[in-house]
């Protein structure tokens, strides 16, 4: 008989050698400040303000990952996922104005930070056409895991 395979399935393994970054992400102080409730208002309207403009540039990434699923994808329900994930930009982004509104935050004035402009050129240079589908939804996949 075969010895069966002890392999580690791939998302185990990543979050397995990028522990410390995960962690660093997703327990951020900010981050926690908002799960307890203490956030500094300043801190969070910075946050929202930057975010948005994030967002902003997520939604021609989301939008060529479609199209690449569609043409590239071996998985029909692939198109669905992403599609999802349009729809919940859209539901996003009207959230992202009621609070800047009720938080008094001009979101047509934000300058974006350095590190949030960098973001934002990657996520362009992934909407290049010479970027398959494999590495653009892995890509996706980690935005959305952290
Ligand atoms: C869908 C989505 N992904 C990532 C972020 C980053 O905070 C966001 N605001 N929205």
């Amino acid at each position: 008989m075969e010895g069966a395979k002890q392999e580690i399935p791939m998302i185990e393994k990543w979050l397995n050698q990028h522990r410390e970054l995960y962690t660093a992400a997703t327990r951020h102080p900010f981050t926690l400040s908002i799960r307890d409730g203490s956030v500094d208002l300043s801190a969070f309207k910075r946050w929202l303000g930057q975010d948005y403009i994030f967002v902003r540039a997520f939604v021609p990434f989301v939008a060529s990952l479609l199209l690449k699923s569609w043409k590239e994808s071996d998985d029909d329900s692939d198109i669905e996922v992403i599609l999802g994930g349009v729809a919940a930009l859209n539901d996003e982004i009207s959230w992202f104005k009621r609070e800047a509104s009720k938080w008094n935050v001009l979101l047509s004035s934000i300058v974006p930070q350095k590190a949030n402009l960098e973001y934002c050129r990657f996520l362009e240079s992934l909407m290049s056409p010479e970027v398959e589908y494999t590495v653009a939804v892995t890509a996706f996949w980690a935005i959305e895991v952290v």
